[in-house]
């Protein structure tokens, strides 16, 4: 889909690196640094608002990362602002950087800085970039925590700390208000944890050509707009798609009900229901096609769903499995999937695992993938030959055959309810059986769900129920708007 549709992408530092050469080649010296300090301070001063005045600490790490602190530093002073450097390492800070910031009365602190640090309006952390390798040194560490004092504090290219490629942070890390990233995305600015430290992140063009695929990619309005299914003329409930959904016990008949509500707003023309809790789905839902059969006798569908609140049915899983038809598998069902099983299947599967889940299947700790997620999913994902969505604060989804992972960021923490990740499956599974991909069924149906529980949570708690019931504003929203 490449740029068409403003996707946001995020290239990994070896790529950025490269595009760079490229680029400095054709440029006098210097001439990028320019480019990125000049972002870097006009951005400074729309956070200060007032820059006469202001009181500015620049943390100057060794690297260029410290050099575009201290040219914006210096163009932060010309225009009036009290601007002192705090260097880490005081023989290798950018030797022009630091000229220009003393040309234009800065000055270089000895002493207090941590104090200095605490009352200052604004922090510039300019302690590492994309050059960074681990967590922050321990010299670093007392400044960064000193930084969550002031008054706001701008990550420059990424907060230091924060491994570009992964988003993973290894011990401390600064935690940025806003974060001035150049030429492109990184991962590390778009997956959790690193996401979090980076607050809002404002890119800054230097003029980079990014060949290639992304690392990371995330959808915009425009891009699940274009990929949504919409009726046409001659459409009828069949050939909209049906999807099926084999969920839910006698004693969580509850699951049923809400992966069925997902599906039904997921653009099937039809919900096919296979399980103990069709009562309870017919209820609430009396548009379902509720079979008492097993999924392998219960009529054509074109993708289902197994697994939410389906206990130890192995027999249910078995039988989707065996279906050629697209199958999403949630909950109960990730573990009794085999996965030379799943490896075989002709048509596509998407596993939905939250952290939990995913961390059973790999064999390791619920924290592991939580603090490694992009690793954790590409790592699943190859495991199973089969797409991945790991949900989470930030959801990613992995494609089976590798490429840019997709993450999402339109949830909201509320989303963090019981049965909200039935609804997402039911959802997920409708749009693969309009006929979305995989990926793209993961990915738009993760986005329409994240927008659908800000809307219906608008600040205050929701139950699951609620999120499928605001998929419709979601999608209108994304139609209206895309
Ligand atoms: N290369 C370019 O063309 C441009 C680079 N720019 C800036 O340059 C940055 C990259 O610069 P560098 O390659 O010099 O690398 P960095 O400045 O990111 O970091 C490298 C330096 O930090 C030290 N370091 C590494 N890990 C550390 C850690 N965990 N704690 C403390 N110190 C650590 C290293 O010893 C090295 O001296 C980018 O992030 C961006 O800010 C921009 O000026 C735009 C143009
Ligand atoms: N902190 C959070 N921020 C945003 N979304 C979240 C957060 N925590 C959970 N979610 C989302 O809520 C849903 C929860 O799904 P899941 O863990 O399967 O719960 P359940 O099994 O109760 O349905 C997922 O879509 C997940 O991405
Ligand atoms: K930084």
């Amino acid at each position: 889909m490449g740029n068409t549709h403003g996707m946001r992408n995020a290239y990994g530092v070896e790529t950025v690196r490269a595009a760079e050469r490229e680029l400095m080649a054709r440029l006098p010296q210097g001439a990028l640094m320019q480019r990125a300090a000049a972002g870097l301070a006009a951005a400074c001063a729309d956070l200060l608002g007032r820059v006469y005045g202001a009181r500015v600490v620049l943390l100057v790490g060794s690297g260029d990362n410290g050099g575009d602190a201290l040219y914006a530093g210096a163009r932060l002073a010309r225009r009036g602002a009290g601007v002192s450097a705090v260097l880490l390492a005081p023989g290798r800070a950018h030797p022009g950087g630091l000229a220009a910031l003393l040309a234009a009365g800065g000055v270089v602190l000895q002493e207090d800085a941590e104090d200095t640090v605490r009352r200052a309006d604004l922090v510039v952390d300019g302690i590492v970039g994309i050059g960074g390798r681990g967590g922050l040194r321990d010299g670093a560490v007392p400044l960064a925590e000193a930084a969550r004092e002031a008054r706001a504090v701008v990550a420059v290219d990424l907060p230091s700390g924060v491994d570009a490629d992964t988003g993973e942070v290894r011990g401390a890390a600064v935690r940025a208000d806003l974060t001035v990233t150049f030429g492109t995305h990184k991962p590390g600015l778009l997956v959790d944890p690193g996401r979090e430290y980076a607050g809002s992140v404002r890119l800054v063009d230097i003029g980079l050509a990014l060949p290639g695929e992304p690392e990371v990619e995330a959808l915009q309005h425009a891009d699940v707009a274009a990929l949504l299914p919409v009726p046409g003329a001659e459409s009828d409930k069949y050939r909209r798609g049906v999807v099926g959904v084999a969920a839910g016990s006698d004693r969580y008949p509850g699951a049923a009900v809400l992966a069925v509500a997902g599906a039904l707003r997921g653009g099937a023309g039809a919900v096919r229901y296979v399980g103990p809790a069709g009562g309870a789905v017919l209820a609430r839902f009396p548009e379902t096609l509720v079979s008492d059969r097993g999924p392998a006798k219960a009529g054509r569908v074109q993708a289902w769903v197994v697994g939410p609140g389906a206990g130890d049915d192995a027999q249910v899983v078995e039988e989707v499995l065996a279906a050629e038809v697209p199958v999403l598998i949630d909950a109960d069902g990730l573990r009794l999937a085999p996965r030379d099983v799943v490896r075989e299947r002709s048509a596509p599967t998407l596993l939905t695992p939250h952290a939990g889940e995913a961390a059973r299947l790999l064999g390791t700790g619920r924290e592991e993938v939580e603090a490694a997620r992009l690793s954790a999913v590409r790592e699943l994902a190859g495991l199973y030959g089969a797409t991945v969505l790991l949900k989470g604060s930030t959801t990613l989804v992995a494609g089976a055959g590798g490429g840019a992972v997709r993450v999402n960021a339109t949830g909201t923490p509320w989303l963090a309810t019981a049965g909200s990740g039935d609804v997402l499956s039911g959802l997920a599974g409708s749009l693969m059986a309009a006929g979305l991909e995989a990926l793209d069924a993961g990915s738009v149906g993760a986005y329409l769900h994240g927008l659908a529980g800000r809307f219906a949570a608008d600040g205050a708690p929701v139950g699951a129920h609620d999120v499928a019931e605001a998929i419709r504003y979601a999608w209108r929203d994304v139609v209206r708007t895309g």
